[in-house]
């Protein structure tokens, strides 16, 4: 069941990806060390998450994150990857990122083309910011896990 082990919350240094995100798609995803996908059940379902995201001692905003293998671009490494849907003035690897899984979006998908991938993503970022509205997403963020 993909809601098995939700509200599921995680924190991990921000770490290098591919640098596709920003570059391919225009949507940059801050991206956990292995160590931290290796922490994670065994059983967690692969695929779109919605959910909270806080940088540091930041405030927290609402994110989208991916967790799989990205079958368009045949990762061989699992990654967990958080889109947090706030302009940021800059990049902030190395900073300490936690994140609460509210949700389930979907499953990772294979595309035909860039685009698609794109415009799927641009759904899921329109799909999370209503879900996170609802009352059970909003008690998550408020979860002393993002209280300092
Ligand atoms: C909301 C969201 C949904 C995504 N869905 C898929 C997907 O269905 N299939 C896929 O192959 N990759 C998916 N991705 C992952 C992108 O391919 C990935 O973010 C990109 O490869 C950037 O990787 P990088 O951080 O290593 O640069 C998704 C990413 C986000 C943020
Ligand atoms: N709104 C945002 N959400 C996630 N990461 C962001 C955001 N704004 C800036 N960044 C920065 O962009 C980096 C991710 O860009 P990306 O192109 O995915 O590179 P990488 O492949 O190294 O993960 C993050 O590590 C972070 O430092
Ligand atoms: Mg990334």
């Amino acid at each position: 069941m993909s809601t098995k082990h939700l509200p599921l919350f995680l924190e991990g240094e921000v770490a290098k990806g591919f640098g596709r995100g920003s570059k391919d798609l225009g949507c940059p995803t801050a991206n956990y060390p292995l160590e931290v996908v290796q922490s994670l059940p065994k059983d967690l379902e692969p695929g779109v998450y919605y959910g909270w995201a806080q940088v540091d001692k930041g405030d927290t905003y609402k994110m989208v994150a991916n967790i799989g293998w990205c079958p368009f671009y045949q990762n061989k490494q699992m990654s967990v990857e958080t889109h947090i849907l706030h302009k940021f003035d800059k990049d902030f690897y190395g900073s300490q990122l936690k994140i609460g899984l509210v949700g389930y979006l979907r499953g990772e998908k294979n595309f035909n083309s860039l685009e698609e991938l794109i415009n799927e993503i641009k759904q899921d970022i329109s799909n999370a910011e209503k879900l996170l509205e609802q009352p059970d997403a909003q008690n998550i963020k408020n979860d002393k896990y993002f209280v300092y």
